[in-house]
């Protein structure tokens, strides 16, 4: 386990322009990936003893990591779950069946290494990171507060969720926390996140990215039932009203009716398309973060890896709409990067089976038309 206070790229004494412009670079060095190295991905795995794509999702992905690491020859050198935490002013509204303080206890879980995230990323062999984005009252060191742009989100039902200079410091909190991860040698991340509330604004992005009706991206989160998830459908409607959000300006739409640790894991997903390592998605939070991303650089969806299919159906129609399929079917709804740290030894499987499965021209079986 590791938190996520790090190297101070003054991100906190920015201005907003300068913020802003600090955000295009990152968006404008973000690059395709490398063609011929994934073509020639294919072409090694179509040598291997098996029927041609008989691997299916595997050499997807291996195909993948071969273009973003532009050889085809990737490796896998270290691994990390990004924790992006944050609270949520619209919990007001009776949107969730958790109370807002079990964020703070469950960072504190995390920090002790007592979550559902701790388990799945020590069985991946992969570290954790955790930052507090905006979680409502205090934790303990202080220091653990270092990143806290506020504590926790405006009330969306409201009035906006941040502004637009709030909304751009945690893109370039999300962006700091993913360098330094990358500096300290990890070559694929993975988004988690925990905040009470925030399958709300996640459901209200999914709405107003994708043209979908609220009804259609909104579920039960921690587990409301009947009447309670009727009323959540009208708090994101009331919210996406009164906010009045331009889908054409992407952090227009995350200050307004987003959330301080999504906009953060969007801002990480960024960074490491433009360092050329992929992130892992998990559930529906991670999601919402990823058409904002996708939204700011379509290249950025090419640096994306699906894992499970979350039980809260928004996710379902972020993934579609950014064109990428989820790859694991779990029925999990926990959040906190949990399905993508699952995803982990997949990615480890696939390259494992470009460097160690035998060819037909070396083991002696027979080509033949399969
Ligand atoms: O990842 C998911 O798809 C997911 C689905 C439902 C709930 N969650 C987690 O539950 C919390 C949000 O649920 P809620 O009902 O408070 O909006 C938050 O901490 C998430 O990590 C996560
Ligand atoms: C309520 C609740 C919400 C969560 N979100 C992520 N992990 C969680 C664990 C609990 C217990």
């Amino acid at each position: 386990m590791n938190n996520g206070f790090c190297k101070d790229l003054n991100i906190r004494n920015m201005s907003e322009k300068e913020l802003e412009l600090r955000l295009n670079e990152i968006i404008s060095g973000i690059k395709k990936p490398d063609f011929n190295s994934a073509k020639e991905m294919q072409e090694r795995l179509d040598g291997k003893i098996k029927p041609t794509r008989s691997l299916g999702v595997l050499e997807d992905i291996a195909v993948q990591l071969a273009g973003i690491q532009r050889t085809a020859y990737p490796e896998i050198k270290g691994k990390a779950v990004l924790l992006m935490a944050g609270d949520h002013g619209v919990v007001k509204e009776g949107v969730s069946a958790a109370p807002q303080e079990i964020t703070a206890q469950l960072f504190n879980s995390y920090l002790s290494g007592g979550g559902g995230i701790n388990v799945l990323t020590n069985h991946a062999g992969a570290d954790l990171v955790c930052t507090d984005l905006g979680i409502s009252r205090p934790i303990s060191p202080p220091e653990l507060m270092a990143n806290r742009i506020k504590n926790g989100t405006d009330n969306i039902a409201e009035g906006p969720a941040m502004t637009r200079e709030e909304a751009l410091r945690s893109l370039l909190t999300g962006a700091m926390v993913a360098s330094n991860a990358i500096e300290s040698g990890k070559n694929i991340l993975a988004t988690g996140e925990v905040g009470i509330g925030n399958t709300t604004p996640s459901a209200a992005l999914i709405t107003v990215f994708t043209g979908c009706s609220v009804e259609e991206a909104t579920g039960s989160g921690t587990g409301l039932k009947n009447d309670a998830l009727k009323h959540k459908h009208e708090v994101i409607k009331k919210a996406i009203k009164i906010n009045n959000p331009n889908p054409d300006d992407p952090i227009d739409v995350l200050s307004k009716i987003g959330g301080l640790e999504i906009a953060a894991m969007a801002g990480a997903i960024l960074e490491a398309a433009k360092q050329k390592v992929p992130t892992i998605l998990d559930g529906i939070i991670s999601s919402a973060a990823a058409l904002v991303a996708a939204k700011l650089n379509p290249f950025s969806i090419e640096y994306m890896i699906s894992s499970h299919s979350s039980e809260e159906k928004g996710e379902l129609i972020a993934l579609k709409h950014i064109g990428i399929e989820p790859r694991l079917f779990l029925n999990m709804r926990l959040g906190e990067g949990t399905g993508a740290a699952l995803m982990f030894p997949m990615v480890e499987a696939a390259l494992k089976i470009a460097d160690e499965m035998a060819t037909f021209e070396t083991s002696g079986v027979s080509t033949g038309d399969f």
